[in-house]
């Protein structure tokens, strides 16, 4: 029997982006993934499945084997932090950055803080080795909302092309990470399916170069 790969790709924003990259790397589905509520895709390539799951969750996916391939925003893998998965590729896509920000002229407070993110383990991270005591708040989305409504002084958010920090009165003030999406693979995947994965990794960076 010959060995099945499958391909975790995150829905949402980054979605309509990797498919026609994986187009010019030969591989696209057999129907129209928005169009449909089923999670795992026939494609072109009878051994070659897509599984189309949350953002958030590709790592874990991949971490556990589950998906030989994953795509997610490095900001997601940051935030993971997976174990035993490799990162060949960065698929240029989707690029923004990881900044903190605060409301627009206001100082950071002295002392200890209070920062709004769904990065929780990055904020932690980047927060210590600035030597910033800081009381991290995990919120979902609207990360913006949250020094307006004096629930945190500071948030760690997305920021691509500032309208959003704009339009709510908040500023950027320190950057984090530049962010894009990168393609990753499990390490078990990568030695036990090398054949496959090698040449798709290959057709992917030319894709990627020609876009
Ligand atoms: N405003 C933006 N501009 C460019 N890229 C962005 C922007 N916001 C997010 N991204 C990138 O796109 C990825 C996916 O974003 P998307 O908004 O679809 O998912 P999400 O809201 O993080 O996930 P979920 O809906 O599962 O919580 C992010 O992980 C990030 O890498
Ligand atoms: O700098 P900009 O171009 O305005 O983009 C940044 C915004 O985009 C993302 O939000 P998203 O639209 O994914 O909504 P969310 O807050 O629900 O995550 C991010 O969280 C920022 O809010």
């Amino acid at each position: 029997m010959s060995q099945q790969l499958i391909i975790a790709l995150s829905k949402g924003r980054i979605l309509d982006e990797t498919l026609p990259l994986f187009e010019k790397a030969g591989i696209y589905p057999l129907e129209d993934v928005r169009k449909s509520r089923k999670l795992i895709f026939d494609t072109n390539i009878e051994q070659v499945k897509l599984i189309i799951i949350r953002a958030t969750d590709v790592p874990t996916y991949v971490e556990l084997g589950a998906a030989d391939i994953g795509v997610a925003g490095k900001d997601v893998l940051m935030e993971h932090d997976a174990k035993g998965v490799y990162e060949p590729l960065d698929l240029n896509i989707a690029r923004c950055r990881l900044m903190t920000a605060g409301m627009k002229g206001q100082e950071r407070p002295q002392g200890r803080i209070r920062v709004a993110t769904k990065f929780v383990n990055v904020a932690k991270r980047y927060y210590a080795e600035q030597g910033v005591q800081a009381d991290i708040i995990k919120l979902y989305g609207g990360m913006e909302l949250a020094p307006i409504m004096h629930l945190a002084d500071e948030i760690v958010d997305i920021v691509d092309t500032g309208n959003t920090l704009k339009a709510n009165g908040l500023e950027a003030r320190e950057d984090i990470a530049q962010i894009s999406t990168r393609l990753v693979v499990s390490q078990g995947a990568m030695k036990m399916k090398h054949q496959m994965i090698q040449p798709l990794i290959e057709r992917l960076a030319a894709a990627v170069n020609n876009n």
